[in-house]
């Protein structure tokens, strides 16, 4: 069975052509990091993968069915989405950012209120933000936002999670905190997640497989140590690097690098 594909994928914006003729499997289970220099496409191949971007060729498989064949509703169920820089209203409160989460659950005549706000419960719980409940938005710090945000995609109850970025414009131990979150979101709660990272060293110490892009295609696909090489960052990057193994990670670390 296809678990989540996409297939001789191509997006264009107008007549120019970002994704081209890709064909990209995702491993159940698995945390994929999605990399790749600035206007590789990262961000337009989450949004083909959720639905969002128009493809021009081709299309997504999830568990043997085409995304476009699902309603709206049935495809937020299979999958979350949380943007880079999302947006909501600064006096909202996180129970209600998360609640947002609901919509693919909510009917119009058999609202069941009680599951709702169990589920919005037991997402702030798992993103670790319930102390914050009612706290609004605007009040909170960036990582708190983000765990915040991270609640209303959990909220989904959806098996796939697509992150473009969580971790930007947070400071190091932000970064750590969601980084570990989505392992144990993945660890534990045994979603599949898709994450853009530009760290490539967070990459490869909290990706289970690396998907590297580069001008719309995929360059390089893998475990973390089959990837990040020294060749790859020179031929994707443009720099010169030398790789070693992080000793207590047991993953590969970029010990000095600069442009070629
Ligand atoms: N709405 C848009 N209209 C036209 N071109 C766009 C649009 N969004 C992105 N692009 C172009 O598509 C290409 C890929 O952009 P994309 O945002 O997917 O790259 P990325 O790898 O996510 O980049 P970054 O690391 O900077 O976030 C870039 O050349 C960008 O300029």
């Amino acid at each position: 069975m296809t678990f989540f594909a996409g297939q001789n994928l191509t997006v264009n914006y107008g007549t120019h052509t970002i994704i081209k003729q890709m064909n990209v499997t995702f491993p159940k289970g698995e945390i994929i990091g999605l990399i790749g220099p600035n206007g590789s496409g990262k961000s337009t191949l989450l949004g083909a993968l959720s639905g969002f971007h128009k493809l021009k060729t081709g299309r997504v498989v999830l568990e043997d069915h085409e995304l476009h064949q699902f309603n709206a509703k049935k495809r937020a169920r299979l999958l979350a989405c949380l943007p880079q820089n999302p947006q909501a209203p600064g006096d909202i409160t996180v129970r209600d950012l998360v609640g947002y989460g609901r919509y693919a659950y909510q009917h119009r005549w058999t609202a069941d209120h009680e599951a709702d706000r169990k589920a919005v419960q037991r997402a702030m719980v798992n993103a670790n933000i319930q102390e914050f409940a009612d706290t609004p938005i605007a009040d909170l710090s960036g990582g708190q936002r983000q765990r915040a945000f991270i609640a209303m995609t959990l909220a989904q109850d959806s098996e796939i999670l697509l992150l473009d970025e969580p971790t930007t414009f947070l400071d190091l131990p932000h970064q750590l905190e969601i980084l570990k979150l989505v392992r144990v979101l993945n660890r534990e709660l045994h979603k599949t997640i898709i994450i853009v990272l530009h760290d490539l060293n967070q990459a490869a110490r909290f990706c289970d497989t690396l998907i590297c892009l580069k001008q719309g295609t995929i360059a390089y696909q893998g475990r973390p140590q089959d990837v990040f090489t020294a060749e790859m960052l020179a031929n994707v990057f443009h720099v010169r690097a030398k790789v070693t193994m992080d000793p207590q990670a047991h993953c590969p670390l970029l010990l000095t690098y600069d442009t070629i």
